[in-house]
């Protein structure tokens, strides 16, 4: 007898859609405890598998190095397959489900072809279904231009409408429409993190639950906005068409810088105030994570397009490592300039 295969959800969504917060929410229901949670990460900086807040029982395991969809699939597969020896305890697996979360700029095909259409893993695996993030607010404008967005919006099971406490509900019927036009089968949701009220909680963890075990029928429920009947599909084999993927995103150049140095908090103030005059479309995501001078814990300073996000002291280091991160991803007459700002924080302090 064959033992039952490990069930494998992705989640994706362009960069700074909300990803890491609902992973964060999402691994934290009993129901997920079990879970072996694979973040890849852009560039050369690994922060977010930092920023995912798991329990005794789950994993985190980074896979580096660019784009999950293009330069480390094999990593994908080999980390899969060792998983069950790396992640068990006297011959147990210690998990019993396995959620990745790709990149922002990650296209999806690829990445659902490797897990259902490969022998060795789809012998242990069983591909579940895509859950998809878009940011309520800069959704609509970011899948007029970016191609990575389209194909994550199209491949998805379920798209979580995220932010949408941030936005009037004109704004994300108008998106709801523009995602119906690439994807008229996934089932939607609005959501705000943390969820506003129970009720709110309910219907997000059990369209999750139904996408991560696939059971079709709460996803069926989730949207009736627009009358269409949803259906959840099962992408088995999906042709990649040849495509070159990224082909808009080599536009994009990205910076990271590493420190073990902490940094004035006036310095690293100035530097904010600079980095946010930056904050518009041309400048995708940054993600800083800093120790400064003054407090031991770390700071998270976001930035997503034109938004900037709340600086929040984390409780602690996420892991002995405390050296401070920074990384931006953007065109390049944005990113570079911020990189030569980013130099700033290195240098003496004045006397
Ligand atoms: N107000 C509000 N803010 C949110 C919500 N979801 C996420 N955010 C914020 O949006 C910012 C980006 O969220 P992340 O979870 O880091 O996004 P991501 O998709 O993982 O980003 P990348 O890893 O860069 O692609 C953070 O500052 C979050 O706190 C939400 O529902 N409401």
């Amino acid at each position: 007898m064959t033992a039952a295969r490990i069930p494998v959800t992705l989640l994706t969504g362009f960069l700074g859609s909300g990803k890491t917060t609902l992973l964060n929410a999402w691994v934290k229901q009993p129901a997920f405890a079990r879970s072996l949670i694979i973040v890849n990460e852009f560039g050369d900086v690994a922060l977010d598998h930092l920023l995912v807040a798991h329990s005794a029982d789950q994993t985190v395991v980074e896979l580096p190095g660019g784009c999950l969809c293009c330069t480390v699939r094999g990593d994908l597969q080999k980390t899969l397959l060792d998983a069950r020896w790396r992640f068990a305890r006297g011959g147990q697996r210690q998990f019993d489900r396995v959620l990745i979360e790709t990149t922002g700029l990650a296209d999806p095909a690829p990445i659902i072809n490797t897990l259902a259409a490969n022998d060795p893993l789809a012998r242990h695996y069983q591909w579940q279904g895509v859950v998809t993030t878009v940011d309520a607010g800069q959704g609509e404008a970011t899948l007029k231009r970016f191609a990575e967005a389209r194909r994550q919006v199209a491949f998805a099971d379920l798209v979580l409408i995220t932010k949408a406490d941030e936005t009037g509900t004109a704004a994300i019927d108008s998106l709801i429409g523009e995602i119906r036009t690439r994807n008229p089968s996934a089932a939607m949701l609005p959501i705000s993190l943390p969820p506003i009220d129970e009720v709110a909680r309910n219907r997000l963890f059990s369209a999750l639950t139904a996408v991560t075990m696939g059971d079709a029928q709460p996803l069926n429920q989730v949207d009736d906005t627009t009358g269409l009947r949803i259906r959840k599909i099962h992408p088995v084999r999906i042709p990649e068409a040849g495509e070159t993927p990224h082909a808009d995103a080599d536009a994009m150049t990205s910076f990271s810088w590493v420190s073990d140095q902490p940094v004035a908090s006036e310095k690293l103030a100035a530097w904010w105030a600079f980095v946010q005059t930056h904050a518009n479309e041309r400048l995708l995501r940054l993600k800083a994570l800093v120790r400064t001078t003054e407090k031991p814990e770390p700071q998270l300073m976001q930035i997503v397009q034109h938004r900037v996000h709340p600086t929040i002291t984390l409780a602690d280091w996420p892991t002995p490592d405390h050296r401070s991160r920074i990384i931006a991803i953007g065109e390049s007459s944005v990113v570079d300039k911020l990189a030569n700002a980013t130099k700033a924080l290195e240098s003496a302090p004045a006397v």
